[in-house]
């Protein structure tokens, strides 16, 4: 069993931000025991080789993939009992998420309530667009973009939809240097403005070195 232990002692029992607490999940004969907490507004970078469980840990955050023990808590509130879709929380897997029959703008759309962002919340989405370089994108259907345009429209939608809790399946995977810099820079933005806790799996050390408030290896 792989066991990670960090970060409670810091932050203590406090109820906000997150908390993993003897958090056990496993697939087929290997298991994992998780036990950590990260504050509000910070970046865990969840690092570790492939196979390690990186992508299960999320998943069992998310509410894809059941715990066999274990409780996670978010701001004063006890997640691993609800269903996916009622967890506080956005997810960006390895596939993206784009729905291909529709527009790049539509999909951005949906990360809102109802597909209906307020005024404001549409200024944040088009202010990141251009700032990560799709805003001449979002008339186009996904199957017409590459795949480090896909990934950040993606991106955008995950990060700024309004959930607390961010989790982020290498999101840099199809970005060259010079993006990749701009997005990470732009994750750290908005999790200060919003005092949104991120999760973020990585295979760089160069993203922990960067943005990380903590590092979990698994
Ligand atoms: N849907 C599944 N059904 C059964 N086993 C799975 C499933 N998904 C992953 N696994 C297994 O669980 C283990 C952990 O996989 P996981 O995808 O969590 O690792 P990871 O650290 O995210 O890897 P990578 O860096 O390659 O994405 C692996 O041994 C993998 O083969």
């Amino acid at each position: 069993m792989t066991d990670t232990t960090v970060g409670l002692r810091s932050v203590g029992l406090r109820s906000v931000g997150l908390r993993v607490d003897s958090l056990q999940l496993s697939r087929g004969h290997i298991s994992w025991s998780h036990h950590f907490s990260v504050r509000p507004g910070n970046l865990l970078v969840l690092m570790g080789e492939s196979g390690a469980g990186k992508s299960s840990l999320l998943e069992c955050i998310g509410g894809f993939l059941p715990a066999d023990a274990g409780e996670i808590w978010l701001n004063n509130q006890r997640i691993d009992q609800l269903d996916a879709s009622q967890r506080p929380v956005s997810s960006l897997f390895q596939q993206y998420n784009l729905f291909e029959h529709i527009s790049v703008a539509e999909n951005l759309r949906l990360g809102f309530c109802r597909a209906q962002p307020n005024t404001m919340q549409w200024q944040q989405v088009l202010q990141a667009c251009e700032h990560l370089g799709v805003a001449d994108l979002l008339q186009r259907l996904p199957g017409d973009l590459s795949g480090g345009q896909r990934q950040r429209v993606a991106l955008i939608r995950t990060v700024l939809r309004d959930k607390p809790l961010l989790l982020l399946d290498e999101p840099f995977s199809a970005l060259d240097a010079v993006t990749r810099q701009i997005a990470g820079d732009w994750i750290r933005t908005e999790l200060n403005k919003a005092n949104k806790i991120a999760i973020l799996v990585t295979h760089q050390q160069s993203d922990s070195d960067g943005w990380a408030d903590q590092t979990l290896m698994i």
